[in-house]
């Protein structure tokens, strides 16, 4: 009886992991948002007129505010103060609001309105900002490129804090359980997020033939909303899980400032900080372009628009075999019984391949780029499991850094050699692709779940909230170079297929050699001082 009375919704795996499949599936609709226009940068170029510069600059103001004015510091501390329920609730409804915001630049109804001759003559100097060089707007950038990039950065506040306070929920519903687990599962299908977006993205912007770009991004707006009641089903949980274990984090330990320096103190903090934003830097960024450079690194043979291969009904059928890849291999790793774990992978290598085949059929590199986030899903559990019990975090840190190298030097040098080969660049491009998707589950799969050794309970949330803001000071300088470069470096280039990446690619595997260096000082200095990196979580 007493027994029964001390059980709380989180002593329920059934409840901490539909928890968990609620905020999760918020984030999955987020993710979907933030790369929303990725796949389809060419079309902004011939649609609305974005060049490199303008696609980039859009791109990177996603993170303006969360960096230049702290607004990451600041949702920390709001995650600390009022706890993760109440941040969730907010984080959802500015999520929303900006991305209504960037609906409006891209659609129709924009061109032509007296806003886009006001953002057409404003907005082309900020005093301050643009001194320094960090201005998010610049002389001659598209109006509806401006307005975008506002209603982006406001999403970007969203997102980010969504960011951190999914993680310090995962932290609150599942800390001494399977907190790694479950930190890569939300991550999992984050990633199958950025994969339904590189699918449906064009999909939407290219419906019934004609082209318009706003339908993707009015896709995006939709899962939002779904997202933001996700995230209020969620509030009430929490609600209740608080008025079962009487705690108030808000009220019991409130957070100070001095904590702070707490944190800034670590010298692991610094180190898993620093490697996070070099890392991220060379995936998300680079997630914003890979579509690019595939259509400019690839030969595609056009489909014909009455064939087969370029019906809309092909492209849901892939979708589906997406899923059916993704779910295989994410189910697998709950599977106890060896045989139906084998059959759970087998299926969904084989539905990998067919998706593979239809990709190539098709001639699409968006739904090739799509396989990027597909191994992600399986394997990113399976290693935040393999953190739960075995541990060596620091190695996979170092070991994903070192497979980030490898790819972005493939795509700089060895698929350019396959130009005119249809079959043999495709084929170099999955390789590479699932390698670089095998990397981005290494690294998150390590690197978030060990933040709770680093600092203690009370201050998780401005922990994360401090590795956010100084990897989102990377993931809002690399989309804004790595579009400067390109058109730095591809000056008489008039046709979006046909840019020379090389440069761009370059840098991006710069970023991964700094990373790896970082990593190994992070394996010394873990053993040096004991912070258990290496060590599992559940002991
Ligand atoms: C972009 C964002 N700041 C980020 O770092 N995302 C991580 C996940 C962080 C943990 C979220 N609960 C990612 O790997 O997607």
């Amino acid at each position: 009886m007493t027994e029964e009375i001390r059980k709380t919704l989180r002593d329920s795996a059934a409840m901490r992991w539909t928890a968990l499949l609620l905020l999760a599936l918020a984030m999955f609709c987020a993710y979907i948002f933030v790369d929303i226009l990725s796949p389809i940068k060419d079309l902004m170029l011939t649609q609305r007129g974005w060049d490199s510069t303008a696609f980039g600059t859009m791109q990177g103001s996603e993170t303006f505010l969360n960096v230049f004015v702290f607004f990451l510091i600041f949702a920390g501390i709001i995650l600390d103060k009022m706890g993760v329920r109440f941040t969730a609730v907010l984080s959802g409804a500015v999520m929303l609001f900006g991305a209504l915001i960037k609906y409006y630049a891209v659609s129709e109804s924009f061109i032509g309105s007296g806003m886009e001759a006001w953002f057409t003559a404003h907005l082309n100097y900020i005093p301050g900002f643009d001194e320094l060089g960090v201005s998010p707007f610049y002389e001659g950038m598209p109006a509806s490129a401006k307005v975008a990039a506002i209603g982006f950065m406001i999403f970007g506040c969203g997102t980010e804090m969504g960011g951190i306070t999914v993680s310090r929920g995962i932290v609150k519903w599942f800390k001494g359980r399977e907190m790694a687990l479950a930190m890569g599962s939300e991550m999992a299908l984050a990633r199958l997020g950025v994969a339904t977006c590189m699918i449906f993205s064009p999909f939407f912007a290219k419906l019934g033939g004609s082209i318009d770009v706003s339908r993707s991004v009015a896709f995006g707006v939709v899962l939002l909303c779904i997202a933001l009641i996700m995230i209020i089903v969620y509030f009430f949980m929490d609600k209740k899980l608080d008025s079962q274990t009487h705690e108030e984090e808000e009220k019991d330990d409130p957070f100070k400032i001095s904590d702070l320096g707490k944190i800034l103190s670590s010298q692991g903090f610094w180190l898993v900080s620093l490697l996070c934003v070099l890392y991220y830097s060379a995936i998300f960024p680079f997630q914003k372009y890979a579509v690019n450079m595939l259509q400019c690194n690839l030969t595609f043979t056009a489909v014909p628009e009455d064939s087969f291969w370029a019906s809309s009904s092909v492209t849901i059928v892939q979708y589906v075999i997406m899923i059916i890849v993704a779910a295989g291999a994410f189910a697998s790793n709950f599977q106890k019984d060896k045989v139906r774990r084998v059959l759970f992978t087998v299926a969904s290598v084989v539905a990998l391949v067919v998706y593979c085949y239809m990709g190539y059929m098709r001639q699409s590199a968006e739904s090739i780029f799509a396989v990027f986030p597909l191994l992600a899903v399986g394997i990113t559990p399976i290693l935040g499991n393999y953190v739960d019990h075995k541990g060596k975090a620091a190695t996979m840190l170092v070991l994903g850094s070192l497979l980030l190298i490898f790819c972005h030097l493939t795509f700089a040098f060895i698929l350019p050699q396959f130009k005119g080969s249809e079959l043999g660049g495709v084929v170099v491009a999955y390789v590479t692709i699932l390698v670089l998707g095998a990397s981005f589950s290494l690294v998150p799969a390590a690197l978030w779940p060990s933040v709770p050794k680093l600092v203690e309970p009370k201050i998780i949330g401005s922990a994360y909230a401090l590795i956010f803001w100084i990897q989102n000071i990377g993931l809002w300088l690399f989309p804004l170079l790595i579009g400067k470069v390109l058109d730095k470096t591809n000056p008489n280039v008039t046709d979006p297929t046909q840019l020379n990446y090389t440069w761009p690619l370059v840098m991006l595997a710069m970023l991964g050699v700094a990373a790896f260096f970082i990593g190994l000082y992070l394996k010394v200095i873990d053993k040096r001082k004991g912070i258990g990196l290496e060590e599992p979580n559940i002991k």
